[in-house]
């Protein structure tokens, strides 16, 4: 059997010690193949920015996690802090939601995209040449010149093709994205997602997506994953998962997400999300759930195989045939 890409086993995270202790992930399982394109999708709050950073050693501060993350076979939750810096200068890149945020203003794009090649060894001269060809496959424009620039002289969207680029720059076999079109006009998202794929797809890189929108979410992976309260509660292949959806929640979003093709108006999932902290007994999707029955309060249910999606409801046999 080969090993995964990435494999995150029973990812339990808790915020430890003191008056903010609280439970942010309860047994978070999930999985990508090398090459494949997977969606990590859930509403504000439900987890998937501390599962996508858990990847990275990126914990909360003062959080404790237990279960396993591991990239090809390697447990990143065990790794020392230059294991870790390794395997993020080489085998896994992330992509962040705001390219400002990320970016340190008062350095040159291309020291930016070179950084991780230079602290590899790599020769300042080497690593430029480097930089200026990934900035041009990209689509940066003047790619040399843009080397001297800094990140003020870009648009938020050139800046985040500058952030793919330096994100590629290590060769990674894993590509981690949370939320990277987000803060971008619908234009804009457009080309920089097919920049994203295009060259995910080239260097057959796996890819974790993490995205509020599931439409998006549909338009890149190969499966997705839905989040919510801390917890998986559904699994399947994209297509699956918007001709069958399994799960309550997945066809609330599905339902609240707009489509051309229907005549209908969206219409959101009724209620607020909730976090785990917050999250009742029994099935924490349960108060905002129209086939909700007194024992989903009771049980929480566990993921279950139904026709080759996970699910986690307690009636998702019986909705089948509703
Ligand atoms: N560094 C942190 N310290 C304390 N709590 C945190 C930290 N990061 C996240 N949390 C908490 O963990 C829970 C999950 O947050 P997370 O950011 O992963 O959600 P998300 O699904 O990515 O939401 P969003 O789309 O809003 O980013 C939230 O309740 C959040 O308050």
């Amino acid at each position: 059997m080969t090993t995964r890409l990435l494999e995150i086993e029973n990812l339990t995270v808790r915020l430890a010690a003191g008056k903010a202790a609280r439970p942010i992930l309860d047994g978070v399982s999930l999985h990508v193949e090398r090459g494949e394109a997977v969606g990590l999708v859930g509403e504000s709050g439900s987890g998937k920015s501390v599962t996508c950073r858990s990847v990275l050693g990126l914990l909360p501060e003062g959080s404790r996690a237990s279960g396993g993350v591991r990239v090809d076979g390697e447990d990143i939750l065990t790794m020392s802090s230059t294991q870790l810096r390794d395997l993020r200068r080489r085998g896994v890149s992330m992509i962040f939601q705001d390219p400002r945020a990320s970016i340190n203003p008062m350095r040159r794009i291309g020291d930016f995209v070179a950084e991780g090649m230079r602290a590899g060894g790599v020769p300042q001269k080497d690593a430029l040449k480097r930089a200026e060809e990934l900035l041009e496959s990209v689509g940066i424009r003047e790619p040399r010149a843009a080397l001297r620039r800094y990140p003020h002289e870009f648009s938020g969207g050139m800046l985040q093709r500058v952030m793919i680029a330096g994100a590629l720059a290590g060769g990674p076999r894993l590509l981690l994205a949370d939320e990277p079109t987000t803060a971008l006009d619908v234009t804009t998202q457009a080309e920089v997602v097919s920049i994203l794929t295009g060259l995910r797809a080239e260097r057959d890189m796996g890819m974790l997506f993490v995205t509020h929108d599931l439409e998006l979410a549909a338009a890149i992976c190969d499966r997705i994953y839905v989040m919510y309260a801390g917890r998986i509660v559904e699994a399947q292949s994209t297509e699956g998962l918007f001709s069958r959806p399994r799960h309550p929640y997945t066809s609330g979003l599905l339902a609240a997400t707009p489509r051309l093709e229907s005549d209908q108006p969206p219409h959101g999932v009724p209620g607020r999300p909730v976090s785990l902290a917050e999250a009742p007994s029994g099935c924490a999707f349960a108060a905002r759930c129209a086939h909700a029955r007194p024992g989903c309060t009771e049980h929480e249910p566990g993921p279950r195989e139904i026709d080759g999606a996970q699910v986690a409801c307690l009636r998702a046999e019986e909705l089948i045939h509703d």
